[in-house]
């Protein structure tokens, strides 16, 4: 599975690390008081000791590692929610990477929170990589003040900075890498929008964290709930899953008219 860490990332926190899938809660982006992308992504998890810490299921196709995130004091300050997050990682044999979040109000008010997974693909070269699945869609346009537009009819091609969040796209889309002749599937439920984001030469080399060609082998497409945000009464769960799987591009035709079922 090619879910890239940048070349210059640094792990040192509080920063978060650039790669991987860092986890956006309880804000996506910057559209709220929180940090840029919430605090989660900042935090060191624990195991869920409800659950085996780690363990192969019946037929030992996969392996899974299930997570917990409760709020600390100083979360509580600047989001005053207490909630329990469950995040359960699973492997399978053939590389199929599939986490589902879980998030629990168990607070004694209702709270709303977006959120995201912030998915760097790891592609051959940005300008031979394609997305299927948003044409036609509607996006809000960060480079442009969140302005609304519609996609056209082709799949997406790069030629310079892209910053979009495409509202209630289908469940299923794909990545195609044309140079490497693979196509990413992503599949998601409960999670309405898919952001696409590529920084693209100029901003590459505002990032400090980030190598000035590094945008060239990236590309981040994360299932998210970014236009409007979730909201949990007392005692209620949301759950958001995203699986990623990599297949051959020949094989790949009819992966977008799956249901989307993880
Ligand atoms: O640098 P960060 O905080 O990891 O964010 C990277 C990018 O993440 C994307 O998801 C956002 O749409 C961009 O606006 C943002 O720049």
């Amino acid at each position: 599975m090619s879910v890239v860490l940048d070349v210059q990332a640094v792990f040192k926190p509080p920063k978060a690390m650039r790669g991987g899938i860092p986890i956006c809660f309880p804000q996506f982006g910057n559209s709220g008081t929180l940090e840029q992308h919430g605090f989660a992504r900042n935090r060191i998890w624990a195991l869920d000791e409800e659950h085996p810490p780690l363990y192969q299921n019946d037929n030992n196709s996969k392996s899974s590692v299930d997570l917990i995130l409760k709020p600390l004091e100083d979360d509580l300050k600047c989001w005053p929610h207490c909630f329990e997050y469950r995040l359960r990682v699973s492997l399978s044999k053939d590389g199929d990477l599939s986490l589902v979040s879980r998030v629990r109000n168990v607070n004694g008010k209702p709270f709303s929170f977006s959120f995201g997974y912030h998915t760097y693909l790891s592609v051959s070269d940005i300008s031979e990589v394609r997305i299927e699945g948003l044409e036609t869609l509607d996006y809000l346009d960060n480079l442009s003040q969140r302005e609304r537009f519609t996609e056209q009819g082709d799949a997406i091609t790069f030629e310079s900075e892209v910053d979009r969040v495409y509202v209630g796209s289908p469940n299923v889309i794909a990545v195609l890498d044309h140079e490497k002749k693979r196509t990413f599937v992503i599949r998601k439920e409960g999670l309405p929008d898919i952001v696409v984001w590529n920084p693209w030469e100029k901003k590459s080399k505002t990032m400090v964290d980030f190598g000035d060609e590094e945008y060239k082998q990236m590309l981040c497409v994360d299932a998210a709930a970014a236009e409007r945000p979730i909201t949990l009464k007392p005692g209620e769960e949301w759950t958001g899953k995203l699986e990623l799987s990599e297949v051959p591009s020949t094989n790949c035709s009819g992966h977008l008219d799956q249901p989307g079922i993880i």
